[in-house]
């Protein structure tokens, strides 16, 4: 069995609510509008893990009592990058909580057999390099496509990037963590392993297939 290695930047969300809504979204029986639903409340929740090193400045205002020091995020933006076609499950609820954020996507899938990414797509925001990218996919699987997309947001110059996901396996965060060491995962679990098809034990099972219902 594949083991997380001790350097790995990872964190895991422990929260009761976490990890409530991610078993029911795991039942082999929860429907399409229900994992949907789940994913955006469980994307809201990772969204609030992933951004909790965001920078903030002080500012003067007034409460309708007396002027304080408040505290704003400050001017640098977010952009959250999709995986697709699965990302996008989590996107709406990423967006949720940072409407303003700009959002790039990159299309990757797996090819079944060799289980390598094959990239069929890619439009990021053109100033991209100025802002701290959050890459979005349910799955960290084998890590091939997590490791391909970050490549390519760094090749546009990005700095900053984390990493969300629902799911990990140990293999993925290996991977990741050998190719990527400078990213951090966020997950709300990570799962026994792979199986023979790369699949997640005992995972979700395709969640581009039971989010957009295509199986
Ligand atoms: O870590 P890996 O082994 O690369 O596997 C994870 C990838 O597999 C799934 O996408 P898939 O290729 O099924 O494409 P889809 O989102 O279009 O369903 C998932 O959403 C990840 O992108
Ligand atoms: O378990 C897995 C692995 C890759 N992609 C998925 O959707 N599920
Ligand atoms: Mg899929």
């Amino acid at each position: 069995m594949s083991t997380v290695p001790s350097s790995a930047q990872i964190v895991v969300l422990d929260h009761p609510l976490v990890q409530h809504k991610l078993t029911r979204l795991r039942q082999a029986q929860t429907s399409t509008a229900g994992f949907r639903r789940l994913t955006r409340e469980l994307s809201l929740l990772m969204c609030y893990e992933a951004t909790r090193d965001l920078a903030l400045e002080p500012v003067r205002i007034e409460t309708p009592l007396e002027a304080m020091e408040g505290c704003l995020l400050s001017g640098k933006k977010l952009c959250f990058v999709s995986i697709l076609r699965a990302g996008n499950g989590i996107l709406d609820g990423m967006l949720d909580l940072v409407p303003s954020a700009r959002v790039g996507h990159i299309g990757l899938f797996r090819d079944h057999d060799t289980l390598e990414a094959i990239e069929y797509y890619k439009k990021l925001p053109d100033d991209v390099a100025e802002r701290d990218c959050i890459l979005v996919d349910p799955m960290l699987a084998t890590g091939h496509s997590a490791a391909a997309a970050i490549a390519r947001v760094k090749d546009a110059g990005v700095r900053n990037i984390i990493f969300v996901c629902l799911i990990a396996a140990p293999e993925g965060i290996r991977h990741l963590s050998e190719t990527h060491p400078d990213v951090k995962i966020v997950t709300c679990a990570v799962d026994r392993g792979l199986d023979d098809n790369g699949y997640i034990r005992p995972g979700i099972g395709d969640a581009g297939d039971r989010l957009f219902g295509t199986k």
